[in-house]
């Protein structure tokens, strides 16, 4: 076979061949290999790989043929091959030795397999296995894939994780095979293996919930998807599955269902707002509460809901509490869609966002409405009787404190009734039980009628009663109201039917005098009680005798002043007013007595103060002008003279009004002239109401009736006021008489009211002149009229008419001579 066609036939190979001799020198070539590396024929042939490639692949050629030829016979290795144009490429070469005819290695020859593209594609794919593989490295969810036999192929972390394959072997072992070397995760393998053949079978993708526990022993969930891999024919290839872990998932999504239900389902009211208070959202109970459905206060502010009891003051606190806390609670009122109002247990909570910004408020709110009723209900239990409804003994002492430190700051007095009933036993013995509570509803009322706002009243337990009197000046006031209680009790009662009668028997204490606490002046008033008990009952007694005793007496002397005004036991008694200058007769004033059958003979000075606290001076006064003007109007019909009969009016009867009627009307009916009267009212009734007396005194005056003011230089009328008043005499009183002409002080007074009547042109009485020297100096300053025991005491009508027949006015103005002054005054 010749060289030509040889080549020719090495021509007609399309893929590269080359042959080389035993030194590595190119020996031939074929076209295909020329076009491979780009280079001709003459460039080749007799060089060795040193000379055509770059030095790193001509040391990879050499060393290979070296193998080759050191043990011939075939070699197949990848390599680069650089082409003329510098390009490298992937290769495989495939080499065999070849001999001469003794058998020598006498050179190789080889062919060139360009594999650069398949090897792009290994590593592109390859590179996308990489990225694959990354990405299922880098998801949170397991994954993995097994094959048709349900043998482990590839896994994740999370996958490894899970089924605690990281030092395992697990590539291409089935679940059951892994689940037996690991008993812990058994289960999970099971369960595993179980769900992959459900798919399988059912031949789609598939969602599905395991519980599985883990390693640890904890329960997860997951959301697995199963994806079965099929062949052409339909046989199983394999399955893909991607486990997500909903454990925290399922926990938030369980927290937020269970947080709705409350949300929902709770009895206390929510409201969420927004920072600046507009609501975002509420639920059932604060519809059902406020009445305001969800649609009406969403988008509302929460001041809607105001009821507008409390500042401003109290919601800037409530704010700042917030503010610097993160929460309020309190009490509040509230006002419902209906505008009632309300209160409310309400507690605000903050709400922050990440960056640590207010970004809601949380209010939970019930109605304590119901709370406070029963709060008061209970209060009224722990503090009122319930047969009676009257305060209780724990109440009667909390009130009873308190009164007694209001006594203590205004020093003023306290008094405590205890009050016990007399005869109860029988009654309840008697009538029975209900019937007895009946009749300590009916002392409860009674108790409380008669007291009205005077004091406050408890029941004590039993049928004992409490009653605190507050501002109390005087024990007899107490008295009075023991008294009123007394008879209020001792009413006839009507049980359903049945008569009935009690009495009390009454203690009574007085802060301070008797106690200084609420326990002392109770036990104070719970002895003196017995007292009225031992006493005969239906009494009262003061813990302090000596009270007890005032007040017994001024009790006695009220009941014998109404007596007396029924069974007409007063006398008028007249004081003739002599003219010191002729001793002439110019009146007489009319004195009230009271004859009394035990007392005797009582001057007003001790029973007029009692009958004008009691009102009991109005009749009084009224009997002695009628008395008065009827007497006056009998002497002068027999021919008597007895001049202007003055009459005294307290302030009672000034300050009622309608006096001057009174006046008018007892004139007219007993025929007196209205001259022939003169109304003596103390300087002190004047001014005790001013205004009142003033238009009296000008009403009388308009009368005809003369008007003297009384006991002048005791008050502390202005001139003024005097001025302004119709009066016409003033009666100095007997105090600045008693020591004239000695004393000096009074001599200045008296000297000064004298010329003050003079100048104002009034007349003046000098009261109580005894002694010719004070008569003498009267006269001498100018004071004309004058009364005293040194002309006349005070008479019965009778006898004064006879004073009247009988009178010589001679024989008393010799005896007031300037001279019995002078003398006077030479003595001392
Ligand atoms: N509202 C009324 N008050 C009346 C009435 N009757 C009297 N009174 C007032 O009672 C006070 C005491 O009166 P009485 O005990 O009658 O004393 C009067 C005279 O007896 C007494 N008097 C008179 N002269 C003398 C005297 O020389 N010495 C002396 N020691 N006492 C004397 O003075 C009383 C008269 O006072 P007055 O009325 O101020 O002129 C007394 O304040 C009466 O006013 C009445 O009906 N209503």
């Amino acid at each position: 076979m010749d060289q030509g066609f040889l080549q020719n036939v090495l021509d007609a190979i399309p893929a590269p061949v080359f042959f080389k001799d035993a030194a590595g020198r190119y020996l031939g070539c074929n076209t295909a290999f020329l076009d491979f590396l780009g280079y001709t024929a003459d460039r080749i042939l007799g060089k060795s790989v040193f000379e055509l490639s770059p030095p790193d692949l001509a040391a990879r050629y050499h060393a290979q043929d070296q193998a080759l030829f050191d043990n011939p016979g075939e070699q197949v290795y990848e390599a680069q091959v650089q082409n003329a144009r510098g390009e490298r490429r992937e290769v495989v070469f495939y080499k065999a030795t070849f001999h001469d005819t003794e058998g020598k290695v006498a050179g190789l020859v080889g062919t060139i397999l360009d594999i650069t593209d398949r090897k792009q594609a290994e590593r592109r794919v390859r590179e996308s296995e990489e990225r694959l593989g990354a990405l299922i490295q880098a998801l949170p969810d397991a994954v993995f894939l097994k094959d048709g036999e349900g043998r482990w192929l590839v896994t994740n972390g999370a996958a490894q994780a899970l089924f605690g394959l990281a030092e395992r072997d697990w590539f291409g072992r089935t679940d059951l095979e892994l689940g037996s070397e690991d008993p812990a995760r058994a289960e999970v393998h099971a369960v595993c293996a179980r769900n992959d053949e459900l798919v399988w079978q059912q031949g789609g993708m598939r969602q599905m919930l395991e519980i599985v526990e883990d390693g640890q022993g904890r329960r997860l969930v997951f959301e697995a998807t199963r994806i079965p891999l099929f062949d052409s024919v339909g046989q199983r290839k394999g399955i893909v599955v991607v486990g997500r872990d909903i454990t925290e998932r399922r926990a938030a999504e369980e927290r937020l269902r269970q947080a709705a239900t409350v949300f929902d389902n709770t009895v206390e009211g929510i409201s969420i707002t927004d920072r600046d208070g507009i609501i975002q959202s509420v639920n059932p109970a604060f519809s059902r509460i406020t009445g305001y459905a969800e649609a009406e206060v969403i988008g509302c502010h929460t001041r809607i809901l105001q009821s507008g009891r409390h500042g401003a003051d109290y919601y800037r606190a409530m704010w700042r509490t917030l503010a610097r806390t993160g929460q309020w609670q309190g009490e509040i009122w509230n006002r419902r869609k209906t505008g009632e109002v309300y209160p409310q247990w309400l507690t605000i909570g903050t709400v922050r966002d990440d960056e640590g910004e207010v970004s809601n408020y949380v209010a939970v709110f019930s109605d304590i409405s119901q709370i406070k009723d029963a709060q008061s209900q209970l209060e009224r239990l722990a503090h009122y009787d319930p047969l009676t409804g009257l305060p209780n003994r724990a109440l009667l002492g909390d009130r009873l404190a308190h009164a007694i430190s209001r006594a203590r700051r205004a020093g003023t007095s306290v008094a405590v009734l205890f009050l016990d009933l007399d005869g109860f036993k029988n009654v309840n013995d008697s009538l029975g039980h209900p019937a007895g509570d009946r009749l300590l509803q009916i002392i409860a009322e009674r108790l409380c009628g008669a007291l009205r706002s005077e004091g406050s009243v408890s029941r004590f337990g039993g049928d004992e009663f409490a009653v605190v009197l507050e501002d109390v000046v005087r024990g007899e006031a107490v008295s009075e109201v023991a008294e009123h209680l007394i008879a209020e009790i001792a009413r006839p009662l009507d049980l359903d039917g049945h008569g009935a009668h009690v009495s009390a028997s009454i203690g009574i204490a007085l802060f301070p005098r008797d106690g200084d606490d609420a326990t002392t002046l109770i036990k104070a008033a719970d002895t003196a009680m017995y007292r009225s008990k031992a006493l005969g009952r239906n009494t009262f007694s003061f813990h302090h005798e000596d009270m007890a005793q005032a007040a017994h007496r001024r009790l006695s002397l009220e009941h014998g002043l109404r007596q007396a005004l029924e069974q007409g036991r007063f006398e008028l008694w007249y004081q003739p007013q002599i003219d010191l200058r002729t001793g002439v007769l110019a009146g007489a004033e009319a004195l009230l007595r009271w004859r009394d059958p035990e007392r005797g003979l009582v001057s007003p000075a001790e029973f007029v103060p009692l009958a004008e606290e009691t009102g009991l001076i109005l009749p009084i006064g009224l009997w002695v002008l009628e008395e008065a003007c009827r007497a006056g109007r009998a002497w002068l019909d027999v021919g008597l003279a007895p001049g202007r009969i003055a009459v005294n009016v307290a302030a009672p009867q000034i300050e009622r009004g309608g006096f001057d009627q009174a006046v008018a009307r007892v004139l007219s009916a007993s025929g007196l002239p209205p001259a022939a009267l003169e109304v003596e009212i103390t300087e002190g009734s004047l001014l005790r109401s001013a205004e009142n007396a003033r238009l009296a005194v000008a009403a009388l005056r308009a009368l005809g009736v003369g008007v003297a003011i009384d006991d002048f230089g005791t008050g502390y009328s202005s001139l003024a006021y005097l001025k302004n008043l119709a009066v016409q005499t003033l009666k100095i009183d007997r105090e600045f008489v008693r020591d004239l002409p000695h004393d000096a002080g009074n001599l200045a007074i008296t000297r000064a009211i004298i010329a003050m009547c003079r100048s104002l042109g009034f007349g003046v009485v000098a009261e109580g002149v005894e002694e010719p020297a004070q008569a003498a100096f009267l006269v001498s300053e100018g004071c004309t009229l004058a009364q005293g025991y040194l002309f006349a005491k005070p008479m019965p009508g009778a006898e004064f008419a006879e004073w009247l027949r009988t009178y010589r006015p001679e024989q008393h103005v010799q005896g007031f001579s300037a001279l019995d002054y002078a003398e006077d005054r030479s003595r001392s």
